[in-house]
């Protein structure tokens, strides 16, 4: 009987969990998935040893099992600050800008990508299959297959893809991309990225690419297909009904005493557009002043990969924005903006995102964004909220009834702020309607069910996708 096993660069276990919510939606996507399934999900602990030793910590936890291995500074260091978010993450989010391309940090990933390699090893069995996410472990596919590996395995990516005059940018990018051939699924969130992944293939390495979506590649045939990644609806829901929810949501909106609320929850990442944000809230303050004592912007920010100076940059910006604004437009009894350092269990996140009029979710570049997903199936149906969207998530290509915009548009997001706050009840309703369905419809158990599908291949018999328990009539 097949079993999964998913290859992650963090792992959630208790051990590795860190910050509540300090995760990301890669986690949040994986445990979900994993708790229906038989099978391993192997990764990095996250924490830190002296030597490398290669020892397997397996533990059970919630009907997920997991296998995870420590790294040592040096590993951390080259792979995880260095190559994975100094130079691949800022990269692939099309900022070459804070691009760092050192050797030493791709030295230090092909080395964890080969720890990866030779502690999983061992734990695959024939007829297992195998799923590896994200930017993290590229090559991992092909450092498996050299050692004899002969499963199908796939990866998805949960990043954007780069436009290739960027991408060619980074030295030894056709070895990175060659390696990543080695894979039976390549999975992208959105089509955008998977043309530009194609565009690359075709253009920088002469690969016919079918009608189909397989690429020919050493007599394989690989299948690049967008997979949409989704929340998990039933637990978020079920969640956002909770007594922590209800007690959060009554909590926050008592606090505001009357106020109209702006939500935004994200890691602290530049990726995520937080200081456009600020500043558009800022201008949409000063051009209605009448306003500005009733409006409220709550923003949760958990710090992320503060290892990185990129990272600390943010935040340093972001307590000048906020307390230039808030010095600005204060009173003794009043902050417009209430900006939080720290990370909140999801049942609390529901209770604020349905205290809250507005969503705002405007990040320069994201390959998905779970959180525009949250907001929107935590909103009483009956008098919802509005989600504001950055067009350059990739979200925004499935939520179209979301208010759109260009979050480099300070000018734009102010408006809409006003747009938002003033729409009609029969307005909001139309479009949560049409949003909720979307976020309900391809949820993470779709997305999960159509990438272990697409991972099977023409090889799915009734048996085995039953013991996946794939939906035998789709
Ligand atoms: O593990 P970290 O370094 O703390 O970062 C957290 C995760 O961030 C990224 O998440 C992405 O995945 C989401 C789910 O598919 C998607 O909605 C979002 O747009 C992406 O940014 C990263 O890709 C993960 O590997 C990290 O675990
Ligand atoms: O305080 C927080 C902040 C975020 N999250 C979760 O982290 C995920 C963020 O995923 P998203 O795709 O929006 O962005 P990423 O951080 O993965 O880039 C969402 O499920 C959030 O609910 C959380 O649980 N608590």
């Amino acid at each position: 009987m097949s079993r999964l096993i998913v290859i992650s660069n963090r792992v959630s276990v208790p051990k590795a969990a860190g910050a509540a919510g300090a995760q990301g939606g890669l986690a949040v996507a994986l445990n979900s998935a994993l708790r229906e399934h038989r099978g391993i999900w192997f990764g990095w602990s996250g924490q830190e040893v002296e030597e490398f030793t290669g020892h397997l910590d397996m533990q059970r936890n919630q009907g997920v099992t997991t296998a995870t291995i420590d790294l040592e500074p040096q590993d951390i260091e080259e792979y995880y600050n260095g190559y994975a978010n100094r130079t691949l993450w800022p990269l692939f989010h099309y900022r070459i800008d804070l691009t760092e391309y050192d050797r030493n940090f791709g030295e230090g990933y092909e080395r964890v990508n080969a720890r990866f390699a030779d502690s999983v090893r061992p734990l695959i069995e024939p007829d297992d299959l195998v799923w590896v996410h994200d930017y993290h472990l590229l090559p991992l596919g092909s450092l498996l297959r050299a050692k004899g590996v002969k499963n199908r395995m796939g990866l998805f990516l949960h990043t954007p893809w780069p436009p290739t005059r960027l991408l060619v940018s980074l030295p030894f990018h056709e070895r990175l991309v060659e390696s990543m051939l080695a894979y039976n699924v390549i999975g992208f969130q959105t089509e955008e990225w998977l043309n530009s992944f194609l565009h690359y293939l075709e253009k920088e390495m002469g690969l016919p690419i079918g009608e189909d979506g397989h690429v020919e590649y050493q007599g394989r045939k690989i299948l690049c297909k967008a997979f949409p990644i989704g929340i998990d609806f039933k637990e978020f829901t079920e969640g956002a009904n909770s007594d922590e929810a209800k007690e959060a949501h009554d909590k926050l909106k008592a606090s505001v005493r009357g106020r109209k609320m702006l939500i935004g929850v994200d890691r602290l990442d530049y990726s995520k557009g937080l200081g456009e944000r600020f500043e558009s809230f800022g201008r949409f303050l000063a051009d209605n002043p009448e306003q500005a004592s009733q409006v409220v912007l709550l923003q949760i920010a958990p710090p992320s990969r503060g290892d990185v100076a990129s990272y600390q940059q943010i935040r340093e910006d972001l307590e000048r924005k906020t307390g230039h604004i808030n010095g600005a437009y204060a009173d003794v009894a009043f902050v417009p903006i209430r900006y939080v350092n720290r990370g909140y269990p999801r049942r609390q996140l529901a209770g604020f995102y349905r205290a809250a009029e507005v969503g705002l979710v405007t990040p320069l570049r994201d390959g998905m964004n779970l959180v525009a997903k949250e907001y929107i199936a935590a909103q009483d149906p009956e008098d919802p909220g509005v989600l504001i969207l950055s067009q350059f998530a990739g979200s925004a290509l499935q939520l179209k009834d979301a208010l759109q915009v260009n979050p480099h548009s300070i000018e734009h997001v102010s408006e809409t702020i006003k747009l938002a706050l003033a729409m009609p009840l029969e307005e909001r309703r139309r479009r949560h309607e049409a949003l909720y369905d979307s976020v309900r419809d391809t949820d993470v158990v779709y997305w999960r069910e159509e990438f272990v599908r697409a991972l099977f291949g023409e090889e799915a018999t009734p048996d085995t996708r039953e013991s996946l328990q794939i939906d035998q009539t789709a």
